[in-house]
């Protein structure tokens, strides 16, 4: 089917034209034959790199010719951003794309003037819970991932919101795209959509399993040169000599910089001196980024070809390594399977190195095979690959075969709704009725039938679980004591904030009960919610942080005795956690606490962003609830934010000065942004700079009137690289 033939306006078709697009790939065709550019729902469940996103941008720009707006709805926030930089390329057809990632209790209107707004499913709850106006407006619903329905953690939310976005816009379009899952004709029907099920992929891929040197799939078998010891590296070596790509996966962080290092020498034979150059750059990108033992690693290894990828890199090291590999410079990326996580990152050979995953409720347990063909799909480059190879390994003859019948000839598994638990349907009972989509049980009822859960389960013990929730919201005064239901300010508030109803409560009745609110008291007030994520407790953290208990027991608001071991074990967890944010909050070095507490630094980030959330849920709520700790909480909040101590909060509110620039200005007796206006420019800029004295200048000088920067005679003197480094923060 040609470009050419169908019904899309003429400036879109050529857009794509000059793009090299000219003909849809088959599932593309089925789209469009099943009434995808008529207005119809449809499910896509094709593979990896098959041109489901392309599906999305028909249905959009078809819908906003026709003066529409279109929702895209991704899973992650690294998906959000790479789906808003290939949106933007519509800016030649006059279409304006937003994003909208942050805070969860804004309303964004200001997004509603964009034609497309990429959103992640939680932000796009949060959108509706804050009755965002341009909700109302949107006419293509794009669902990217949509088999992440499936998930514990993400998928109650994905489902509740297409219900209400279905309930709020029944004629809007519903464009879900999902991998390839063993139950799409389910998933179609509770969308009421058409289904385009395919296997086909612009680029081969051979499955298959390497077992003594040998690598064998379908009708082949390649003997692999041992120039190592290791037959994973032999096989990296293989691809890469080839002119290919690696990405190998591992089930941990800890391997995942293991294999990266230990291919590293390897890999560095394979480089010629304009590589090295360009490797060169990105390593020195890293470190100019990041100031830690595990950026150094990351560096060291980019500068033989090789990298490592997972959540304890920041956003900045992560995106230079999918960079650096996207060109073509890194040849090998080892990673946690956070990369298969829907981030378009092909490479021409993927090897599974571990396809085995910790739980802790069971241990080391086999991936499913949805995960499985999530990783293996990220092999052969559409155009660029002649063919794309998913590698297992096998340890003995077994394991060979349990491999090709588990995994390489296996279906994918159903995908079954998460949303019928009391964790799960506690948050989405009281924001459907804060919302007003239910005001009474019938209609509550009648909201949840039209979720996924009530499709699959048909309302199997639903009302048993309902009726808990909103005995659990009327004792927590969240709703009103009626048989109406009626959500109370504080329930209303809750919803607004979009936290777990249970954390509110215990936040609230922590302030209530608290007698002395020291950091600590708040820190640890935060990590005893659900909604926190904890660290995990080595073995060597059990001793020290009993004995922190037993020495501030006082700070915290309730020690569970310690012979009841399960809720014993979960409090020191939240107390380590908690020790964490004490010294991130007291400016200790990020390399300090990656090595105290055993992360990385994305994890300080990812922890500092959900405390900073849940500590300003507690100021609202201690304000609302007219409770103490309103003012702690709120300077604890920035602090949070900034990683530092309560002096600097005035000076941090400056963009460009982070935590470590506070603490040099401070220390010279700049303690103030006041300080700063009648401050020697020539002083500040020798401190930390000129182009970054002259931001902060710029700034304070919309506050009021101070001198202007003098340029130094000698452009490129200036002691700072003008790079945003990890010390602004
Ligand atoms: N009909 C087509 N002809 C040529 N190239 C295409 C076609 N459809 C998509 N592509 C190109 O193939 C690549 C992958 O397309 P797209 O991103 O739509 O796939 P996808 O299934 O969404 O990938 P992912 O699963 O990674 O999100 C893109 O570079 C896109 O421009």
């Amino acid at each position: 089917m040609k470009i050419q033939s169908l019904d899309l306006p003429d400036e879109v078709k050529r857009f794509y034209l000059d793009s090299g697009i000219l003909e849809l790939y088959p599932p593309q065709a089925e789209a469009v034959e099943k009434g995808l550019l008529e207005g119809k729902n449809l499910l896509a469940a094709i593979p990896t790199a098959s041109g489901k996103t392309l599906l999305a941008e028909f249905a959009m720009l078809k819908s906003i010719q026709a003066g529409g707006k279109a929702l895209y709805i991704v899973p992650l926030r690294a998906l959000a951003s790479e789906k808003f930089r290939r949106f933007q390329e519509f800016s030649e057809l006059g279409i304006r794309v937003g994003i909208s990632t942050g805070d969860y209790d804004l309303r964004d209107e200001g997004l509603g003037v964009n034609d497309i707004i990429v959103a992640t499913s939680e932000k796009t709850d949060s959108l509706l819970r804050n009755e965002t106006a341009w909700m109302q407006k949107i006419s293509v619903v794009v669902a990217d991932e949509v088999h992440l329905i499936d998930s514990a953690n993400r998928g109650p939310t994905l489902e509740v919101t297409l219900t209400k976005l279905r309930k709020i816009n029944p004629s809007c379009q519903i464009l879900a795209l999902s991998a390839t899952v063993g139950n799409a004709d389910e998933l179609a029907a509770w969308l009421e959509a058409e289904l385009v099920v395919s296997e086909w992929r612009p680029t081969e891929l051979l499955e298959g399993v390497l077992f003594n040197g040998i690598f064998y799939c379908r009708d082949k078998e390649k003997l692999i040169e041992q120039p190592t010891k290791d037959e994973s590296i032999n096989l990296a070596l293989d691809t890469i000599r080839e002119g290919g790509q690696c990405l190998v996966f591992e089930s941990s962080r800890k391997n995942c910089m293991a294999f990266a290092k230990k291919a590293a020498s390897a890999v560095k034979k394979t480089l010629s001196a304009e590589d090295s150059e360009a490797l060169a750059w990105i390593a020195d990108e890293i470190l100019e980024n990041s100031e830690t033992d595990t950026s150094t690693t990351l560096a060291a290894c980019i500068r033989s070809g090789t990298a490592f990828h997972h959540a304890g890199l920041t956003t900045p090291l992560r995106e230079l390594v999918e960079g650096g590999f996207r060109e073509g410079k890194i040849r090998l990326i080892s990673s946690t399977p956070t990369l298969a996580a829907g981030l378009n990152l092909p490479a021409r050979r993927v090897i599974i190195r571990s396809y085995r995953r910790y739980s802790s409720e069971s241990g080391m347990q086999p991936i499913p095979v949805l995960e499985y063909k999530q990783m293996a799909g990220r092999a052969g480059r559409p155009r660029l690959d002649p063919y794309g190879e998913a590698v297992l390994l096998a340890k003995s003859y077994e394991e060979f075969v349990f491999l090709f019948k588990k995994y390489i000839e296996a279906d994918a598994e159903d995908i079954w709704s998460k949303l019928g638990t009391e964790n799960a349907l506690r948050t989405h009972v009281l924001s459907t009725i804060s919302n007003g989509f239910a005001r009474t049980k019938e209609e509550l009822m009648d909201f949840l039938e039209a979720t996924f859960f009530a499709f699959q389960y048909s309302n199997f013990g639903l009302s048993t679980v309902v009726e808990e929730c909103l005995t659990f919201l009327q004792q927590e005064e969240m709703l009103e004591s009626t048989d109406a239901l009626v959500p109370t300010n504080f329930g209303k508030l809750v919803s607004r904030l979009y936290i777990d109803p249970l954390s509110a409560a215990r936040i609230a009745k922590g302030l209530r009960e608290a007698e002395n609110l020291t950091e600590l008291t708040l820190l640890h007030l935060v990590c005893s919610t659900p909604d926190m994520r904890l660290l995990y407790m080595r073995n060597q953290d059990y001793q020290e942080i009993n004995d922190y208990v037993m020495a501030h027991a006082n700070e915290f608001v309730k020690v569970p005795s310690p012979f009841d071991i399960t809720e014993y074990e979960w409090f020191l967890g939240e107390v380590k956690t908690s020790l964490l944010l004490v010294d991130w909050v007291r400016e200790k070095s990020e390399n300090e606490i990656c090595l105290k507490f055993g992360i990385g630094e994305g994890d300080i980030r990812a922890i500092a962003d959900i405390a900073e959330w849940i500590m300003h849920v507690a100021t609202q709520l201690a304000r609302l609830l007219d409770f103490k700790g309103a003012r702690e909480a709120a300077e604890l909040e920035k602090r949070i934010h900034y990683g530092a101590g309560p002096e600097l909060v005035d000076l941090l509110d400056i963009r460009s000065i982070g935590r470590v620039r506070a603490r040099r200005l401070y220390e010279t007796g700049f303690r103030s942004t006041a300080d700063l206006a009648g401050a020697d420019p020539e002083k500040v800029a020798a401190l930390l700079g000129p182009k970054v004295a002259e931001r902060i200048f710029k700034q304070i000088r919309t506050r009021g009137e101070v001198p202007e920067i003098e340029e130094p005679e000698t452009p490129g003197k200036s002691s700072s690289s003008g790079q945003r480094t990890i010390n602004d923060y």
